[in-house]
């Protein structure tokens, strides 16, 4: 089954139209001020504007506050917010009840232990998304361009909805999917020619090689 893809951190229409013409079901935008992918609201809601119910717009943020909650839903009217900091199961609630919005809940692993932290989660968050721990010396709790050990993955409930991010470029989407078998594929770094700089040619790429690893079963 083709899986969900979510292209992350995009900045430019060019981009953005490639992304939305190969059928990313999700777009995402970054809101945090340390990353090299950060747009202000004003930039952000006139990409959203493209996007325009051709795929779901995700906002990215790391620990947010009510009022930066409140500014990014009134300004940018996102489908989703990604939490990508420590938000516990009951800030997650707290965030879908006041904004009416659906959340995707980061969740960091290394390695299985890391795993348990899902269950807290699911029924909480509309969906969970697996990315690999912040690296020594990054700032970056996310969108560092690293990958973790797929097979933990394996030993998941089946029935677990989640996207797998950290680290996923069109050299290694294939074996990602052959592996971890998740319902959506999340990426950024893979798909830019430097920190934060996307590529239409690299985006292409992403794209052909998931669909020749779908189409190969
Ligand atoms: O992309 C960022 O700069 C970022 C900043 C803060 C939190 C999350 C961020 N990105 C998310 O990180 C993962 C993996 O990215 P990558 O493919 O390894 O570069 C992805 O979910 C992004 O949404």
């Amino acid at each position: 089954m083709k899986p969900d893809v979510k292209i992350c951190g995009l900045s430019t229409p060019a981009t953005l139209r490639a992304a939305l013409e190969r059928g990313a079901s999700h777009i995402g935008f970054v809101s945090f001020a340390k990353s090299p992918r950060h747009l202000d609201t004003a930039p952000m809601a006139e990409l959203a504007r493209l996007v325009a119910g051709r795929a779901g717009t995700v906002i990215v943020t790391v620990n947010p506050d009510d009022d930066l909650i409140a500014r990014l839903s009134e300004e940018v009217r996102p489908d989703w917010l990604q939490l990508h900091g420590k938000e516990t199961p009951q800030r997650v609630a707290e965030v879908k009840a006041r904004t009416g919005l659906k959340v995707m809940k980061a969740l960091p692993v290394s390695d299985a232990r890391d795993l348990d932290a899902i269950a807290a989660y699911r029924g909480v968050a509309d969906r969970i998304l697996l990315d690999s721990k912040r690296p020594k010396g990054s700032n970056l709790p996310g969108g560092n361009g690293v990958s973790f050990d797929w097979t933990l993955l394996t030993a998941l409930d089946p029935d677990l909805s989640y996207m797998l991010s950290g680290g996923i470029d069109a050299a290694n989407v294939a074996e990602a999917l052959a592996i971890a078998r998740p319902s959506g594929i999340d990426v950024s770094s893979g798909v830019e020619s430097a920190p934060g700089v996307k590529d239409v040619g690299r985006i292409h790429a992403f794209f052909d090689a998931i669909e020749r690893a779908t189409a190969a079963g």
